[in-house]
């Protein structure tokens, strides 16, 4: 029999504020342990919270680039629950009516290679709520200890309907989920620092059929491709449970990403009891429209329509626009470089293959590179108007890369001007046609290749600087041809 897997995903992001949810203690990372804490971080008695205006406008924003519906009224109700990570012995959350419903997560499957552009989808979301993150036990070999910094920490929690059928596009999900994030200012979304974490929920069924099977929740799937491998292997593992005659079971499964085997954690026969009601020490927010606007105001392109932008309207090849895009910081660079005149092909041309390539062989971050759009700008105007050749801008280039001088300068410095003077090219050419008789011959038996050899060595008695047009036009003509 032939199975379908159907895959549905729950999404923790921790939004990027300066302070904690509810209160005025700072929000970070890998600070002493317990040093981000307050009074109503440890729910002494006696503390309030107040709402954090910042986490709300963050999650707003996130639904509004996810094009979900923002709910008219933020509430808050309690999910009841005794663990240690959770001083408060209740978590504030949001439960019948989360603040984000509905909205998309845009995504591209892998294309035919990786030249091509590969196929899009749209993935329903269910909801997005607000919630405030929990502590963190840290298991020692006698004792388990806790730390509060991460308690409170604002946390959304994005819910997508079973609409993802493989690994592949879950892997998609949050690719693209995540540049949309970081790139709305929302989250950095490091899952290594525990800022984005994923819940994958994999059931199959036959294919055909449309009633949905009975699903497994992996936990703990702390990289994108962890995500992707895992849900891989419970797929594998179901199917062989199903085709041995066995039945799956609800439950939860911990996936090791290092090992590539998983686990049970706990089966979820019974639903949680978490007691929700709404919290009594907040009050219900209004979110009007007016606010939703001044919101929706910052909300930035979307990263996949800046690809189509940049394939449609500037003609860049998809390797380029792949690379381009996913990064706030290039795609802003490159957009600056063509901003600044330069013909944008010749700029990404410029931006992918040759600064990309120093700054990594450097080890720097583009925001480090003494070259900057101006000077890529400048290099390619005087490689498009001929006053130096395309060879020469490659020098000038890692010239400019190391000292951060214009571009001309370095020309004018150099001497590197392109040669057009046609009484030394007409001299070149000629030394080049009696040297290579060969050449010569092979071009006039009809192989045109061959004038590469004579260009060739004209461009080399010029140490680069002849114009490549001209020089042709003059191999031509004294060639006869
Ligand atoms: N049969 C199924 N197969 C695969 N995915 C499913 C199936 N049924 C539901 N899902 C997905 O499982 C997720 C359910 O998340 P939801 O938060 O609603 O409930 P939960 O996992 O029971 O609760 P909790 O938040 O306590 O983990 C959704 O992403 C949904 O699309
Ligand atoms: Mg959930
Ligand atoms: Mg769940």
């Amino acid at each position: 029999m032939k199975y379908e897997a159907v895959i549905g995903l729950e999404v923790h992001v921790q939004l990027r504020t300066a302070s904690k949810m509810f209160t005025r203690v700072a929000a970070g990372y890998g600070e002493p342990e317990n040093t981000l804490v307050d009074p109503v971080v440890l729910a002494l008695p006696g503390a309030l919270p107040v709402l954090n205006k910042e986490a709300l406008d963050k999650i707003i924003k996130a639904g509004l680039i996810l094009g979900c519906d923002i709910a008219p009224v933020c509430k808050w109700d309690r999910k009841n629950y005794f663990y240690p990570d959770s001083p408060k012995n209740y978590q504030i959350s949001q439960y019948d009516q989360p603040i984000c419903l509905g909205g998309a997560v845009e995504i591209e499957l892998p294309g035919p290679s990786r030249n091509v552009m590969g196929e899009h989808k749209k993935i329903a979301l269910t909801r997005i709520h607000l919630e405030e993150d929990v502590g963190k036990l840290n298991h020692g070999a006698v004792e388990s200890l806790v730390d509060y910094n991460r308690a409170g920490t604002p946390l959304m929690e994005i819910v997508s309907e079973p609409d993802l059928r493989s690994a592949d596009e879950a892997f998609a999900f949050l690719t693209s989920l995540r540049i949309a994030l970081v790139q709305g200012g929302i989250s950095d979304c490091d899952m290594e620092k525990g800022q984005m974490r994923c819940d994958a929920n994999i059931s199959i069924r036959p294919v055909g059929e449309t009633k949905l099977g009975t699903k497994v929740e992996l936990k703990n799937l702390n990289s994108i491709s962890f995500v992707r491998d895992g849900i891989a292997h419970e797929i594998r593992r179901q199917i062989a449970v199903v085709e041995a005659g066995g039945v799956i079971v609800q439950e939860t499964r911990d996936y090791d990403g290092q090992t590539g085997a998983s686990q049970s954690l706990r089966s979820k026969e019974m639903a949680h009891d978490y007691r929700y009601f709404p919290d009594p020490d907040l009050m219900p927010v209004k979110v009007d429209e007016a606010w939703k606007a001044r919101i929706k105001a910052t909300v930035p392109e979307h990263h996949f329509d800046r690809q189509r932008r940049y394939l449609d309207q500037f003609g860049l090849p998809y390797t380029q626009t792949s690379v381009l895009v996913p990064d706030t910081a290039y795609s802003a660079y490159f957009e600056e470089t063509v901003a600044l005149g330069a013909k944008p092909q010749a700029a990404a041309n410029l931006i992918c293959n040759n600064l990309l390539g120093e700054l990594a062989a450097a080890q720097l971050e583009l925001s480090a590179s003494k070259v900057r759009p101006a000077h890529i700008a400048s290099l390619v105007k005087l490689t498009e108007s001929g006053v130096i050749s395309s060879s020469i801008a490659k020098e000038v280039f890692a010239a400019m890369f190391q000292s951060g001088e214009m571009p001309d300068v370095i020309v004018e410095k150099q001497g590197l001007k392109q040669s057009s003077d046609t009484g030394e090219l007409e001299k070149w050419v000629a030394d080049a046609i009696t040297a290579d008789p060969k050449a010569v011959a092979q071009f006039k038996s009809g192989n045109e290749k061959a004038l590469n050899a004579l260009k060739g060595a004209v461009m080399k008695a010029s140490k680069g600087k002849a114009n490549p047009q001209l020089v042709d036009q003059i191999v031509r003509k004294q060639l006869g041809a």
